[in-house]
């Protein structure tokens, strides 16, 4: 098994996101398909008003102004043009307990945020937003956002209020529906459609059918830190601003935090920028085992990626009915990656070793986002050969 230590581990604990009032509010919009006969007999809007995405609504609960997502760079230079936010705005008087970064890197350039940025304002009651949408649209976005792990977090009123308040986009060919530098004022998932990403000019990354994008602007209230153009016609879901903050962000958020040093001193994830590492945190998922426990057991199909985050691990394997201990693993080290590489059964059986605590990765997340270190990981696996070799 490969070997990456780390030295430290860095676990932040923040508070559960607040519930949500019953009072909502209905949207209609007609940049986002046609407007649909509220159908939510049990959750029936109480007030009706005009949704906005603006920091200034965030802080006062009035209507503004309706702010469409950008469709086009014009429009969110447009949007960007109106915002009218200032540093008086800010809240910060729930700011969470880790100090907020003065700046987030990002492909090496430095982006500032503002102090407003992890602030929720929690003291405010939220209003959820309600756009009518038919159960078409809904089964549409429930089987998005089922595909997504930043959904996991959600109770079920919290998936709710995201489903309500997400507005439908379609995409044309060769759409800029993101400028970096703008004023960022929606958070998207896609549906379906392909997407390039571009930092100063340069494409860092391609979304294929799947994926959510515009999460940065949002969290640390900085310009946008990317472009992002259709490659294809496509379908995304656009959530607001504020839900996007109170539903979404505190889950994001917490887990990019406690996973952020610990995937820093990963020799294997070091060639990886920071937003590229951000995602990994996002789609891991931690697991803990009880002495003994089987992670993986040898010949059965996997579908996972591991990495210690504490504890240790024995690792052994049964060939021609001979039991083979192979070096134990521990904090830092990664395991599982074989089966995901090859698409053979797993080659051996891993065991918790007294408690053991994993991060997991499945496949698809694997094959994603750990691409950029493939080549490390299938160098790695030729250490096995020779691990196995001096076992004799
Ligand atoms: N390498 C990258 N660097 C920065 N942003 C990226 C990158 N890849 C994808 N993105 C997304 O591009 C989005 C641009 O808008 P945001 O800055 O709000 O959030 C950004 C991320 O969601």
């Amino acid at each position: 098994m490969s070997c990456c230590r780390v030295k430290k581990e860095d676990t932040v604990n923040t508070s559960v996101p607040s519930k949500p009032a019953n009072d909502k509010r209905v949207h209609h919009n007609p940049d986002f398909g046609p407007p649909t006969p509220a159908t939510q007999p049990n959750r029936s809007p109480q007030k009706v008003t005009t949704p906005t995405a603006t920091h200034q609504e965030e802080r006062n609960h009035t209507p503004q102004k309706v702010t469409a997502p950008t469709a086009t760079h014009q429009e969110e230079h447009r949007d960007s043009l109106q915002s009218n936010e200032t540093e008086d705005d800010i809240d910060d008087s729930d700011v969470l307990t880790k100090p907020i970064p003065k700046s987030v890197t990002i492909r090496g350039r430095r982006v500032s945020v503002s102090a407003e940025s992890m602030s929720p304002s929690k003291t405010e009651p939220f209003v959820p937003i309600v756009i009518p949408k038919s159960d078409e649209q809904k089964e549409r976005i429930n089987v998005t956002i089922a595909k997504n792990i930043l959904f996991r977090g959600c109770d079920e009123d919290q998936m709710h209020n995201v489903v309500d308040a997400m507005m439908e986009k379609k995409v044309g060919l060769g759409e800029e529906i993101i400028t970096q530098g703008a004023v960022g004022d929606y958070f998207y998932v896609i549906e379906n459609g392909t997407f390039d990403v571009f930092v100063n000019g340069n494409k860092v990354h391609t979304y294929n059918n799947e994926g959510c994008f515009g999460e940065l602007a949002l969290m640390y209230n900085s310009p946008r830190a990317a472009t992002i153009t259709s490659t294809s016609e496509a379908t995304v879901w656009a959530l607001d601003r504020v839900t996007f903050r109170r539903i979404l962000m505190e889950n994001t958020n917490r887990k990019r935090r406690m996973y952020e040093s610990f995937l820093e001193e990963l020799k294997l994830l070091s060639s990886l920028e920071p937003y590229e590492r951000a995602k990994i945190a996002d789609a891991l998922e931690s697991r803990t085992y009880t002495d003994g426990e089987v992670v993986i057991q040898q010949g059965d199909v996997g579908d996972q990626f591991y990495i210690i985050e504490s504890g240790e691990a024995s690792v052994s394997k049964t060939e021609d009915g001979v039991e083979k201990t192979f070096p134990g693993l521990k904090k830092g080290d990664y395991f599982g990656e074989l089966a995901l590489l090859t698409d053979k059964p797993r080659q051996a059986t891993v065991k918790a070793n007294g408690k053991l605590k994993v991060a997991t990765l499945g496949k698809a997340a694997f094959v994603r986002l750990l691409g950029p270190v493939v080549d490390i990981l299938k160098r790695n696996t030729e250490n096995y050969a020779q691990i196995q070799a001096s076992i004799h």
